[in-house]
């Protein structure tokens, strides 16, 4: 593939490009992107990993900021051909209050789009979420749901709340003019859970089953599917629909995609065996000892301690009544919109995404948690 100066010209900024998925989209662009003159990654804390990519073709702009502050958020933005809006609070544990988790998700996000109205930047990808259409707080099923399947969207967690907000914003900016006179384009992402190298979840549910003796104990019955998406393939949805935007703008703006792939409909605990049982740990089962009603309980009283403690100290366990809802909700999708609307296909096969997956946690183990 030609690097010349000339095939060089375009400016990406990945906003939170230092997170969990941020990292593997300034990866996979800088890997599949041969356009690429500079690439800007935005976030409140920048990686050390940043620095090995500072000596390749691409000139790497690490800029340290934060997407609540509209001034900082439009100077990253100058002159970028496209953002991809990444940065978020992803909290559904009650480590940050909601007022703080709209601050970053919603005004932040507002704060792109009109960073990209103001200075002329066309294309905006954003990272939404599957929470933005489920479960619900009725606890009702998405049994293999495409981006059509009509659910009833009704949250009140401030972090599914703030998704579909800023998605929202995202789409309606769709088609407004920017500065010097084009119409914006936007689309948004919607992954179910992500997983892969870097995975902050499955780290700490790695090191809960070394702390117990190898062992994990199931809470959540088996029938309750999730899906599941490999962090590598939702990298590359990303860039796809990052190049693919100014040629099919009338197709793709103003739409969102589910991000998915060939990984396995499982129950979420089930799934991450698949790469903690070849690290050693075994999942046990407990369905007859701990009944649902007992997890209910135990939930509950989490959000009390955590509510109790608050001007103490920070309690904020895996377990609460909404994470119990959600994974014992089954979430599933089954879509081509993606590759009908713009080519995708997983870059990464399921044998590959699990293989990957599990070197990584492998290479996790006798880390500190
Ligand atoms: N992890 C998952 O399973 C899923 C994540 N998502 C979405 O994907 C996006 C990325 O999530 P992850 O990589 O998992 O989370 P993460 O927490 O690893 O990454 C988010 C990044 O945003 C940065 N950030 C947070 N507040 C900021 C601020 N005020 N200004 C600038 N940067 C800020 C953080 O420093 C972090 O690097 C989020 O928008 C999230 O809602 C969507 C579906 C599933
Ligand atoms: C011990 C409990 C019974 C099980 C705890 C598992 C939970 C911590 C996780 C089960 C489902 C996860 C969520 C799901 O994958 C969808 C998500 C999408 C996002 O956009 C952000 C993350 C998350 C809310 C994810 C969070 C952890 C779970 C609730």
């Amino acid at each position: 593939m030609a690097d010349s100066a000339e095939t060089r010209k375009l400016v990406y900024l990945v906003t939170g490009g230092c997170g969990f998925l941020g990292e593997h989209v300034v990866r996979m662009l800088l890997q599949r992107e041969p356009r690429l003159y500079e690439l800007r990654v935005f976030d409140l804390h920048l990686g050390p990993w940043l620095e090995e990519l500072k000596t390749g073709p691409v000139q790497v702009t690490a800029i340290q900021g934060d997407v609540t502050q509209a001034h900082e958020v439009a100077a990253a933005v100058a002159g970028a051909h496209v953002v991809i809006h990444t940065a978020g609070l992803v909290d559904v544990f009650g480590r940050a209050s909601p007022e703080t988790i709209y601050e970053v998700n919603v005004q932040g996000t507002k704060n792109v789009i009109e960073a990209c109205v103001q200075t002329g930047t066309r294309f905006l990808v954003y990272t939404s979420s599957m929470e933005v259409v489920g479960p619900n707080i009725k606890g009702h099923p998405f049994y293999r749901g495409n981006e059509d399947t009509p659910y009833e969207a009704i949250h009140r967690h401030p972090y599914p709340c703030s998704k579909a907000q800023a998605e929202r914003l995202v789409l309606e900016a769709n088609g407004r003019k920017v500065h010097g006179g084009l119409s914006l384009v936007t689309c948004a992402l919607r992954p179910t859970g992500i997983y892969g190298e870097g995975h902050q979840i499955m780290r700490d549910f790695y090191h809960q089953g070394l702390r117990l003796g190898g062992r994990l104990f199931r809470a959540i019955p088996a029938s309750v599917e999730h899906s599941r998406v490999y962090v590598g393939n939702v990298a590359w949805m990303h860039v796809l629909v990052a190049q693919e935007l100014e040629q099919r703008a009338a197709l793709m703006g103003g739409q969102v995609y589910f991000c998915y792939d060939e990984s396995p409909y499982k129950s979420y605990e089930d799934f991450n065996m698949e790469f903690l049982g070849p690290c050693g740990l075994r999942l046990v089962d407990t369905r007859l000892l701990v009944p649902y009603w007992l997890l209910m309980l135990l939930a509950t009283l989490n959000a009390l301690l955590q509510w109790l403690l608050r001007p103490l100290l920070l309690y904020a366990p895996l377990l609460n009544p909404y994470t119990l809802a959600v994974a014992n909700t089954t979430f599933t999708v089954s879509t081509n919109k993606a590759q009908r609307h713009f080519g995708y296909k997983p870059l990464f096969s399921w044998e590959d995404s699990r293989t990957r997956t599990i070197r990584w946690v492998q290479a996790v183990e006798g880390s500190a948690p």
